[in-house]
C-alpha cells in the first residue's frame, strides 16, 4: 500500500517550491533532464491542456463543485489538472524563473490595470 508521502496526500500546504524540487528529482533520477527542454515542456503542457479540455468536451455547462460527476471523473480531472500544473512549474524552472514570485507580481499588475469600481 502507498504511504501518504508516496501518494502525495497529506494535510500540509503544498508549495510551488516543493513541487519544483520533486519534479527536479523525478527527472534527475530517470535521466530525463536531457528531454526537459523549454520547448519540449511547453509542447507537453499544451498536450495536457488538450487532455484536460477533453474531460469537458461535449458536456454542456458544468455546475460549480461538479455535483453530478462520479468520483472516477473527479479523479481524472484531478490528474489532468495536476499534469498541467506540473509541466507549468517544470517549464518555469528550466527557464530559470520563480513562478510563485512571478504570479504574485502579476496579480499586483492585474490589480493596477483593473482598479476596483472602474
Ligand atoms: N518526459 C516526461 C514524461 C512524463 N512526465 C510526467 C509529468 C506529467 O505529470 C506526467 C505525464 O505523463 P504521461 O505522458 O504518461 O501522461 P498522462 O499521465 O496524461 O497519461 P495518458 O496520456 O496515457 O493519459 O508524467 C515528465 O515529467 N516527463
Amino acid at each position: 500500500m502507498e504511504s501518504s508521502f508516496e501518494c502525495g496526500r497529506n494535510t500540509k500546504d503544498v508549495s510551488l517550491h516543493e513541487l519544483r524540487d520533486r519534479l527536479q528529482e523525478f527527472a534527475e533520477i530517470r535521466g530525463w533532464e536531457q528531454y526537459h527542454s523549454p520547448r519540449n515542456l511547453l509542447l507537453a503542457l499544451v498536450g495536457e491542456v488538450g487532455e484536460l479540455s477533453e474531460i469537458f468536451q461535449w458536456k454542456g455547462e458544468v455546475a460549480k463543485g461538479l455535483p453530478n460527476w462520479s468520483s472516477d471523473d473527479k479523479e481524472h480531472l484531478e490528474e489532468e489538472l495536476s499534469d498541467v500544473l506540473l509541466y507549468l512549474i517544470r517549464l518555469a524552472d528550466v527557464c530559470g524563473l520563480d513562478l510563485g514570485q512571478a504570479a504574485l507580481t502579476k496579480i499586483v499588475k492585474n490589480a493596477r490595470k483593473y482598479p476596483v469600481g472602474n
